[in-house]
C-alpha cells in the first residue's frame, strides 16, 4: 500500500453553556457537499492548529474565538483523503454567527441529532459530547459500602457523573448486590453507572456500559454488543490502537502521574501522555494516575475529555 499525504484539519465545536453544540452544513461544490460538520478547514502550509481553527472560524462564521480548549485529534481515511482531524471545544467566541459561505446552522443536544446526514468521521465523536469531564472509579472497598452509597447519591444529586463500579474485593454475589442497591440511587439525565468485570456475570445488571480492563480490551475480536457504553484501561499505543478498532466510547489511559496503585511502574508523563493522543484516536480518553479536579485543565491542555479520579473524589 503507499502511503498517503494527510490533509490536516482543524474543526470546532462551539458549545453554549447549555451543553448545545453547532453544525453547519457543508456548502455546494465540495466533497460530501449538504453533510452537516463542524465548522472549520484545512490547515496552511506551517499553520498550526488552532491558528487554523481561529482563521476558519472567521472566514466561514464571521466570529472570533475567544475560549479554546483541544479535544479529539482523529484520523479518518476518506476516498478523497486521509484527514487527520484536530477538534477544539469553544466556548466563547465574538461575533454573531454569519452563514458566509451559505451553510446552513443547526444547534444540537448531544446524543439528539436533528439533523443529518453527519460526515461519516464524526459518527463516534459525537457520542464523546455526551461524556463528562471526570470519570468516577468506586472507592468501596476503601471506605465501606454505607458510606459509598451515600456519597454516590451526593454525586448524583450534584449532576451527571458517570461512575464505574470497579470493586475487585468482592465476589460476583456481592458485586451484583452492590450493584443492584447502586442502581436504586437515582440518576440525573445523562447520569452513568458502569459496571467492571467477567462480562457474562454483569449482561443482567440495571448498567448503562462496562468498563474493559486492558487484558479483556486485548482479547475482544469486536465491541461487546450487550452494553450501550463501553470503554476501556489502556497503557500504550497498541491498546488505544485496538480500543479505536472495536469502536470503544471512550478510553483511559495511564498513570500519567505517580500514583500509590502503582508505586513499581514509571508514570508515562503528560509529554508521553499527549503524544500518545496526538496519533489520532476516534473516542475521548481521560488521564488516570495522580488525577484529581486539580489536574483537569492540565489533562485537557494535554487532550484528554478530562481525569478518571480514584479515591481522590471521594475524601
Ligand atoms: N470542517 C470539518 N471537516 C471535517 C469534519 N469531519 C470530517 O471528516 N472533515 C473532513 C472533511 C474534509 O475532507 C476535511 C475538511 O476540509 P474542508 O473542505 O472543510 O476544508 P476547508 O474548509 O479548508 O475548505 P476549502 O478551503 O478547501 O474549500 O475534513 C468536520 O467535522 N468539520
Ligand atoms: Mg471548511
Amino acid at each position: 500500500m503507499t502511503s498517503r499525504k494527510i490533509t490536516r484539519v482543524a474543526a470546532a465545536i462551539l458549545i453554549q453553556p447549555d451543553g448545545q453544540f453547532l453544525l453547519a452544513s457543508r456548502p455546494i461544490g465540495k466533497p460530501y457537499a449538504g453533510y452537516w460538520e463542524f465548522p472549520g478547514g484545512k490547515l496552511e502550509a506551517g499553520e498550526a492548529a488552532i491558528d487554523a481553527l481561529a482563521r476558519e472560524l472567521h472566514e466561514e462564521l464571521g466570529i472570533e474565538v475567544k475560549q479554546a480548549t483541544p479535544w479529539l485529534c482523529q484520523r479518518f481515511d476518506y476516498p478523497h483523503a486521509l484527514v487527520e482531524l484536530s477538534f477544539f471545544k469553544v466556548t466563547a467566541w465574538e461575533g454573531d454567527l454569519h452563514a458566509r459561505e451559505g451553510q446552513l446552522f443547526a444547534w444540537q443536544k448531544p446524543m439528539q441529532l436533528t439533523v443529518s446526514p453527519i460526515l461519516p468521521a464524526n459518527g463516534p465523536i459525537l457520542r464523546g459530547l455526551a461524556m463528562n469531564e471526570t470519570l468516577l472509579f468506586s472507592p468501596a472497598g476503601l471506605i465501606g459500602e454505607a458510606d459509598f452509597l451515600e456519597r454516590a447519591k451526593l454525586h448524583w444529586q450534584a449532576g451527571p457523573a458517570w461512575l464505574v463500579l470497579r470493586e475487585p474485593q468482592l465476589d460476583t454475589q456481592q458485586y451484583r448486590q452492590l450493584c443492584l442497591k447502586l442502581a436504586q440511587i437515582p440518576r440525573p439525565h445523562g447520569g452513568m453507572l458502569i459496571g467492571h468485570g467477567e462480562l457474562s456475570t454483569l449482561v443482567d445488571l440495571p448498567l448503562d456500559g462496562v468498563h474493559l480492563t486492558s487484558r479483556q480490551l486485548m482479547a475482544l475480536q469486536q465491541r461487546p454488543a450487550q452494553f450501550n457504553w463501553v470503554g476501556a484501561s489502556t497503557h500504550n499505543e497498541s491498546e488505544l490502537a485496538q480500543a479505536n478498532r472495536l469502536g470503544l466510547d471512550y478510553t483511559v489511559l495511564g498513570h500519567v502521574c505517580a500514583s500509590a496503585s502503582h508505586p513499581d511502574q514509571a508514570p508515562l508523563g503528560w509529554t508521553q501522555f499527549a503524544d500518545l493522543l496526538a496519533q489520532g484516536w476516534s473516542s475521548p480518553c481521560f488521564a488516570i494516575g495522580g488525577q484529581s479536579m486539580a489536574t483537569l485543565a492540565q489533562a485537557q491542555a494535554a487532550g484528554a475529555q478530562g481525569v478518571a479520579i480514584l479515591s481522590a473524589a471521594w475524601r
